[in-house]
């Protein structure tokens, strides 16, 4: 079933509403599932007032970077979230639209994985959700150009991603990723890369394990820094010389974020996307921790502290672009209902499931470590959560702004509130959390999905139980 916000005038008074480009005190008009106007004591006549006193008024938050009940190991296990959960979450977080990937099935062509994942999400996901492809290795599908081209142009998929990561699996070579540029270039759409030079990983792995350096916490030694950069630093030159833009996933080296932000200076049309485990979390949090570490395992790694208040300067400077979370959650302690989850292998970290959940915290955490730290200002939150993102993925403005003909995607986000995270209180099927017990003073309150009130005071209402999300046919990226 489908929104049943057609006709309902709804009133957003009092508030301060926040876009990437400033902010002012005004009031929101929403007509079914559009804004339709914004204003001061307009004297609208509408079927509901929500009083916005207090609090900001953004748009929803758009996370481009989610991996719901996403198969990994040849589709032999699975991110603990499906897209019901992911997306409650998602409402909690203030987060009414995400873009999530289709990794191609090993029995059935891109196109077709496409088209049941798609299917799957409409099913369950309470909020609006594009797709993204990823772009398999050849030898998996020779065609699978031919699908990107299909997928383009009757699925509005503009935008793949390539792994530089996982030999033998996902990663592609320089002539598969050129040529799947190329192939971007000619149809004006986004390639996006997972940044890590799989071979060199590869390299460190094995030296790590015939060193009996097994445990967890030696993950983050095989992805270093100079793995990350080192594929970052080649995407860039590959992207220049098919003449193409980039967008670069979940940055987490400060050597990494430089390459992208010294193209960036220079005029090179490349952004880079960072995630809040890589600007709150470190490996100095896990590295006592024993096998339990594997909560904190994701690719690229957390590193070091003091790794992050660099990244905190680019993602404030522009040098990094967005923010997502690459939600990729796992249970510690194992469901009876699920695959094999994090605890899988304790003790031996190449065979933990990479991931780690974020969906509903990132932007508590962005707020508090970001707006509340005085490191950004609301306008640069709204931009990397919300507007950047909805720009590079064709979505704008659409969504990503609070604005006259946008979707009704708002939320009313208490900057006084006090709220403790805990993996207890929150949403996720995951079992942990890794900002437990975080303070947080910015919270969304009340939220709206093209004009349905899904959140309200922080209670899940009917029209989540009742409506669906919509797919998000997208257009070509808006560069600037
Ligand atoms: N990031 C991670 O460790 N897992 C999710 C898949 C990916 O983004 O590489
Ligand atoms: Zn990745
Ligand atoms: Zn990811």
């Amino acid at each position: 079933m489908n929104g049943d916000a057609e006709g309902r005038r709804i009133a957003v008074r009092g508030g301060t509403v926040v876009n990437a480009e400033g902010r002012v005190r005004a009031d929101v008009l929403i007509h079914g599932e559009t804004i339709v106007g914004i204003g001061i004591d307009q004297g609208w006549e509408a079927d509901e007032v929500i009083d916005a006193t207090g609090t900001y008024v953004l748009p929803g938050g758009i996370d481009v970077h989610t991996h719901l009940e996403y198969p990994i190991d040849g589709f032999t296990t699975r991110t603990a979230d499906d897209f019901a959960t992911g997306s409650i979450a998602a409402v909690f977080g203030g987060t009414t639209s995400f873009i999530d990937f289709v990794k191609k099935h090993p029995e059935r062509t891109l196109h077709e994985t496409f088209v049941e994942r798609r299917g799957v999400a409409e099913e369950k996901s309470i909020v609006d959700f594009g797709l993204h492809a990823i772009v398999p290795p050849l030898a998996q599908q020779p065609d699978a150009h031919e699908d990107l081209r299909r997928l383009h142009a009757e699925q509005g998929v503009s935008s793949w991603k390539f792994f530089m990561a996982y030999p033998g699996t996902q990663m592609v070579e320089d002539d598969e990723l050129l040529a799947g540029m190329d192939l971007a270039h000619e149809l004006g759409a986004l390639p996006m890369v997972h940044a890590e030079n799989g071979h060199m990983i590869n390299r460190a792995v094995k030296q790590l394990l015939d060193d009996g350096n097994t445990a967890e916490t030696f993950h983050a030694e095989a992805h270093g820094h100079a793995q990350e950069a080192e594929a970052v630093h080649r995407a860039i030159v590959l992207a220049q010389e098919v003449g193409t833009p980039l967008y670069v996933v979940h940055v987490s080296s400060r050597h990494a974020a430089q390459e992208i932000a010294e193209a960036r200076a220079e005029g090179v049309p490349v952004w880079g996307e960072t995630c809040p485990q890589y600007l709150l979390a470190s490996r100095e949090d896990y590295e006592g921790l024993g096998d339990a570490a594997a909560g904190y395992i994701c690719s690229p790694p957390i590193r070091e502290r003091a790794n992050q208040e660099s990244l905190w300067t680019y993602l404030g400077a522009d040098g990094l672009s967005t923010l997502a979370t690459d939600h990729a959650a796992f249970c510690m302690h194992q469901p009876e209902d699920l695959p094999p989850q994090k605890m899988r292998s304790p003790g031996y970290f190449p065979k933990v499931p990479n991931g780690v959940p974020g969906l509903e915290d990132r932007m508590m955490v962005a707020w508090e470590a970001g707006v509340v730290a005085g490191r950004i200002d609301p306008c640069r939150f709204v931009e990397v959560t919300s507007a950047r993102p909805a720009k590079l993925f064709g979505l704008y403005p659409r969504k990503g702004s609070v604005s006259v003909g946008a979707d009704a995607d708002i939320v009313l986000w208490d900057p006084e509130a006090d709220h403790t995270i805990t993996a207890e209180g929150s949403h996720s099927r995951t079992d942990y959390n890794l900002y437990e017990g975080m303070r947080v003073s910015g919270l969304p309150v009340t939220v709206l999905s093209r004009g349905r009130i899904l959140l309200r005071d922080r209670k899940l209402q009917d029209a989540a139980r009742e409506t669906r999300g919509r797919y998000l046919e997208r257009g070509p990226a808006q560069l600037y």
